[in-house]
């Protein structure tokens, strides 16, 4: 296959073949072999690689589930996703770990299986199956409530060392929670519930300390530590002023939400880490922006309307986000401070280096054929309607977004935008297999 007049993220104008799963030649004038698509200059992008999703399978197939998920990664440009271990059972045991990859044989795009820490966790089977990370370990409970003390996530650090694993977590430190400032969240429903009772609880303090501290754990243990979710900047500054070996990820919500949004949003806009004030939304997004912070990752967490549509503080928390994030990113860059060749290392080339996928991320000879094509200026108008997650909603409606006219995935089309349908469930696991 010949992908014909493509634009790279750098504005380089080129032809990329395909041959089998792989891309093999990137260049111009190339012969036309076999299919040829006309890309006529429309952007071509490495397919996503995003490290934070939530598929909710085994446990909750009536929120997502391995087909509905990686149905809306593909149709987002996310050609590889890692599922995290909050699920039902949790991903802390070998067992645990094969029920896991089972449901993953529906996955449509590539895959990674995170593996879970709690006080009843089996390290010695889970070690034994090819975990993309142990992660993301849970300083404070979130959902799936595997919050886990001090010493256990020492001890897990020093575990995943030795197997050679990296970590990644959730650094929120409960003790410096406002738990009056929860308490005094009243029993309105919805966006009659008062959701910003949910920033002031969960403060930005206790975001940094349990940071700070996750990092000199992290650091003095010779770990691959992660943060994950990272909602602060001075949470993204200790991360860029420790050694490589630290990293950290921010969410498209992050970057575009913040407290203000949350009249509108209700209790759909309760999350952990939860949005923050306006000034400290902009200060994050402003190192999204100059590579201060290393990836952008979307900590996909649905949840149905119905289960979020409640008291603050009965709904759980989370937002969905893998099939909006690479579309609200190349918006960004209309009119907003993100370049296309910035969306692309955050989204694919950043997050495939730092967690060792030496196929994926980029277009190359030589790389997994795991593309997708854009028009930016076809722009449309995010609705959780058209969305193909099942919690069916998303807190970006009526945000501009581009999104793909198809995804390949190691060269098959599993999405193909203007029909709106997929390829077959072929995606593989990323860390087992032949490398
Ligand atoms: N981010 C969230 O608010 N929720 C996530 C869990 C998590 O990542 O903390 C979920 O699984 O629902
Ligand atoms: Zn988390
Ligand atoms: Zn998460």
């Amino acid at each position: 296959m010949l992908v014909r007049n493509a634009r790279l993220a750098d504005g380089r104008v080129r032809d990329v073949r395909v041959e089998g799963e792989r891309i093999t030649a990137v260049g111009t004038d190339l012969d036309a072999t076999g299919e040829v698509i006309e890309a006529r200059e429309r952007l071509l992008l490495p397919g996503a690689v995003d490290v934070h999703v939530h598929f909710r399978e085994p446990g909750d197939p009536h929120k997502e589930t391995w087909r509905t998920g990686s149905r809306s990664a593909a149709a987002g440009g996310v050609t590889t996703v890692v599922d995290q271990p909050n699920t039902d059972p949790p991903t802390t045991t070998g067992a645990a770990y094969d029920q896991k990859e089972l449901c993953a044989r529906d996955a449509h795009v590539e895959y990674g299986i995170n593996g879970g820490v709690t006080a009843e966790w089996d390290p010695e089977t889970l070690f034994d199956r090819p975990l993309f990370a142990l992660g993301e370990v849970f300083l404070a409970d979130s959902t799936g409530d595997m919050g886990i003390d001090g010493d256990l996530f020492e001890d897990a650090v020093h575990r995943a060392v030795d197997a050679d694993v990296p970590v990644t977590v959730h650094a929120e430190d409960a003790t410096l929670f406002d738990t009056a400032a929860r308490d005094a969240a009243g029993d309105g429903v919805g966006t009659d519930a008062d959701a910003d009772a949910w920033s002031a609880y969960r403060t930005a303090e206790a975001e940094i300390a349990a940071v700070e501290r996750a990092v000199e754990i992290g650091v003095s243990a010779g770990a691959r530590l992660h943060v994950a979710h990272t909602s602060t900047p001075e949470a993204v500054d200790v991360v860029a002023d420790a050694p490589e070996t630290v990293t950290c990820e921010v969410t498209p919500h992050h970057c575009l939400l913040s407290r203000t949004d949350l009249d509108d949003l209700g209790t759909l806009g309760r999350m952990n880490p939860p949005l923050r004030s306006e000034p400290r939304r902009a200060a994050l997004y402003d190192r999204v922006v100059d590579g201060r912070v290393d990836l952008i990752a979307t900590d996909h967490a649905p949840h149905t309307r119905a289960e979020k549509e409640t008291t603050l503080l009965s709904a759980p928390s989370g937002v969905p986000g893998v099939e909006t994030m690479v579309p609200l990113l190349l918006a960004e860059t209309r009119d907003g401070p993100l370049t296309v060749e910035r969306v692309r290392d955050l989204t694919a080339a950043a997050p495939a280096a730092t967690f060792g996928l030496e196929r994926k991320g980029r277009i190359e000879a030589g790389m997994d054929a795991d593309l997708a094509l854009y028009d930016l200026d076809r722009p449309r108008s995010v609705t959780g309607d058209w969305l193909h997650s099942k919690c069916g909603w998303t807190p970006f409606e009526g945000f501009e977004g581009v999104f793909p006219e198809w995804t390949l995935v190691r060269g098959d089309r599993v999405y193909d935008g203007a029909m709106d349908t997929f390829g077959a469930a072929a995606g593989e696991n990323v860390r087992s297999g032949p490398s």
